[in-house]
């Protein structure tokens, strides 16, 4: 533009019959120049959008506050409304972490209630008992306390306090036993094993230690060659037996009950000396019985689980439990559908990895799982594609929570640790706050997209309109001042962040797809309305440039026009221009394709705030910018007539949002659907998934038998084997291949 002025300028000086300015006209005009096209790159950089980005993010950061969500790391938010899948663990995040034994089978008596525990405590052999008592006692790192509120109330593991509680209710005192007690050894509960372990001495014992086991129950009892029967007796224990425990697991654990396996083992002075520090001795031991532990469902999860399946989120659950406890508890949840698919975190773990991401795609409960296998589940759907939201409360989920996209973690019974590796806090404890920071977080991501709408019509109208006028005009000169450009500027960059990044937001947002990750920033619709409104207001502008004068009776009969007049004239141009802005802006307040762009007005103050003083300080200065702005007042009439025409802006906007797609070549603007396409259709994971789950068992099944015939699977005739069958073949070993080393062992420790 500047080389364009310029050389317009000598030509124009060349061809014209005055003489040849002097030397500091040329300057001063050339000076008038530079400053033009200087303001006119002021205009065209879209500096305001850092600012907006920003500005829309401190915004909702603050109003999460109000929501319970207190974010540690700003650019979550924005993140959080891209998520396309939300990780959950299960146990303090979808349920309240408040334990309680409701049932149990000991020393294979069942009870159903507290009653029928006491009953039991007095029926079975006095041994027997103590060695239960003893053990939930002493293998604990659970303690009472006072409250806050000065109640005494369990402190630590709420599995622990679970069962400290019930023999409390026994009338058995923890603290009695553990103060008598000689601990010699202890390993600590790890998330990994999944068990605890204690050794105490026992003087008076038949051999000098006893080694207490309480844990998982299907691992604990895949550790037991014993167990105590009815009579208080120990037993050897056999396969159906154990088939006898799978059930009662089961059975509690289809009620959504955690199941923990209670077990003990004595063992000799040689045998304790050969303990290992970080290996508990857990092989051989004598299972005591499975206890039922009941940890509701938190309220509302149910409401978000659905929430989030409108908004095209998928929440699956990561959870350490047992498979069963973690189906039951995901299908009260809305989480396990219909065809979805559940594992334990040993069968994925051994997938490879093409295997795991196709398991992934219809993957809703991962349950016993390590935290390395809550990270795996979290890295491969992140080479999906997905945008990844992890919840989390405990230690465990630490990692899992530093690698997601978002982390989430529980203000009140998180962990320090899971407190540190997350992204947003949820203050509350509440799942269905993660709704609302999903719901901000598309509210920022539209903000801005808002603004940018806003701003590239802006600067597109502006940034032609200046330039065309300039080169059109004789004497080079923009129709818009310098200072009227900065004006222009202000309002497009500063205010109108402010007005269109602090948009509350509202139910809708939950309503739709997410975005996928590849979806360009600007969409088409939104283009539609950039370049429309664009070819609309400066179409307009040029328009009254020209015609203006003689519609305004503004000129001559000649068609000259006096100063004054031309003034005017100018004044009127600045001020539609001012105000196609102010009504577009109201256009731009939604971004889709919807036509009510007044919805919800009332309830952002802000953007009314903006606007009216902006319609104020464009009073001020159009009637008494004078010299600085180039303006003039203009009468009352002059300045309805420039309001109706700013204002046809919104009608513009409509026709625009009705003009549909096909109707505008795909070469002009790009028709890509921004919407993320999901995993797996969802209309057919019922069938599809149903199907891989029963191919799943057959490979199983298959394998397993082939295992006991000694079988090698045929190498030419299945090409994929070595990874999946394979992996499914070490699976069983694992589930086989463990009790009967042990087996061994125990025999031989006896
Ligand atoms: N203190 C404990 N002692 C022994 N076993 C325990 C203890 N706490 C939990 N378990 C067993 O370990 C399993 C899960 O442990 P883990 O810590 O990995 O998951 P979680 O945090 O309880 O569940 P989630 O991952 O859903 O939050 C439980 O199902 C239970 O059987
Ligand atoms: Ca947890």
């Amino acid at each position: 533009m500047l080389v364009t002025l310029v050389v317009k300028y000598f030509v124009q000086q060349a061809l014209s019959n005055e003489p040849m300015p002097s030397g500091s006209e040329i300057f001063s005009e050339m000076v008038r120049i530079i400053i033009q096209a200087i303001t006119i790159v002021v205009v065209a950089v879209p500096e305001g959008l850092p600012m907006a980005v920003t500005l829309a993010l401190a915004y909702a950061t603050t109003q999460m506050l109000k929501d319970n969500n207190l974010v540690r790391v700003l650019s979550a938010c924005e993140t959080m409304g891209n998520a396309t899948t939300v990780c959950s663990d299960k146990t303090g995040t979808l349920t309240q972490n408040r334990m309680t034994v409701v049932e149990g089978t000991l020393s294979l008596l069942t009870f159903t209630n507290m009653d029928g525990a006491k009953n039991w405590k007095n029926e079975v052999k006095h041994e027997i008992a103590r060695i239960v008592i003893e053990g939930i006692a002493i293998n604990s790192s659970a303690f009472e306390d006072k409250d806050e509120n000065g109640n005494m109330a369990f402190v630590g593991s709420k599995t622990e306090s679970a069962l400290l509680g019930f023999i409390k209710l026994l009338g058995e005192s923890y603290s009695v036993i553990r103060s008598e007690a000689n601990v010699v050894k202890a390993y600590p509960f790890s998330s990994a094993k999944k068990t605890m372990t204690t050794v105490i001495e026992t003087p008076r014992g038949s051999e000098k230690y006893r080694v207490y086991v309480k844990g998982a129950s299907e691992i604990v009892l895949r550790s037991c060659t014993h167990y105590i029967d009815s009579n208080g007796d120990s037993k050897k224990l056999k396969e159906d037996d154990r088939s006898k425990f799978d059930q009662i697991i089961s059975k509690y654990a289809d009620g959504a009950l955690r199941t923990i396996a209670l077990s003990y083992r004595d063992v000799s002075a040689d045998d304790f000396k050969s303990f290992k520090d970080d290996e508990p001795p857990n092989y051989g031991l004598i299972c005591l019985g499975i206890v039922g532990i009941q940890d509701p469902l938190r309220t509302g999860v149910k409401e978000s689980v659905r929430e989030f399946t409108k908004a095209g989120v998928t929440v699956r659950m990561i959870t350490g439990d047992n498979i069963q406890t973690a189906r039951a508890i995901a299908i009260n949840a809305g989480i396990l559908t219909r065809g979805g698919l559940a594992m334990t975190g040993p069968e994925f773990r051994i997938l490879s990895k093409e295997e795991q991401i196709k398991a992934l795609k219809s993957l809703q409960v991962l349950a016993r799982s390590s935290p390395t296998d809550k990270t795996i589940v979290v890295r491969r759907l992140q080479e999906l594609g997905e945008v990844v939201a992890v919840t989390g409360d405990g230690t465990n989920d630490g990692p899992a929570l530093k690698m997601a996209d978002v982390g989430f973690s529980m203000g009140i019974t998180g962990t320090e640790v899971a407190k540190e590796a997350s992204a947003i806090v949820l203050m509350d404890d509440n799942f269905s706050s993660i709704l609302k920071a999903l719901m901000w977080g598309r509210a920022v991501n539209d903000s801005v997209r808002k603004f940018l709408q806003f701003q590239l019509t802006v600067n597109i109208t502006a940034v032609t309109l200046s330039f065309v006028s300039a080169v059109a005009s004789k004497d080079g000169q923009s129709i818009l001042s310098a200072v009227q450009l900065l004006w222009v500027n202000l309002i497009m960059d500063t205010l109108a962040a402010l007005a269109l990044a602090t948009e509350p937001p509202s139910k809708e947002l939950l309503l739709r797809q997410p975005t996928s990750r590849t979806a360009p920033l600007i969409n088409f619709s939104m283009w539609k309305m950039i370049l429309g409104q664009a070819i609309f207001q400066i179409g307009i502008n040029l328009a009254l440039l020209k015609y203006g004068g003689a519609l305004f009776h503004l000129q001559e009969a000649d068609g000259s026009t006096t100063p004054q007049n031309s003034t005017v004239l100018r004044t009127m141009i600045f001020n539609t221009f001012v105000f196609l802005q102010v009504f577009n802006e109201l256009n731009c307040r939604r971004i889709d394709d919807t036509l009510n762009v007044f919805k919800n007005l009332h309830h952002n103050k802000i953007f009314i705030l903006v606007q009216v003083i902006v319609i104020g300080c464009q009073y001020l200065i159009v009637q008494f910018g004078g010299q600085a702005f180039k303006t003039t007042p203009l009468t009352s009439q002059q300045w309805l007539t420039t309001l109706l025409i700013g204002s046809l802006s919104l009608p513009v906007g409509l026709c625009l949002r009705l003009l549909p797609a096909y109707l505008i070549p795909e070469a002009v603007i790009s028709h890509k659907s921004e919407e993320r396409q999901p995993l797996v259709d969802p209309t057919k994971i019922g069938w599809k998934g149903a199907i891989d789950h029963m191919a799943h068992q057959t490979s199983l099944f298959d394998a397993i038998r082939k295992d006991k015939h000694g079988h090698q699977p045929k190498h030419g005739h299945q090409p994929k084997k070595d990874s999946g069958e394979e992996a499914i073949r070490n699976l069983w070993k694992l589930h086989t291949s463990a009790p009967a080393d042990e087996n061994a062992n125990g025999e031989a420790s006896r």
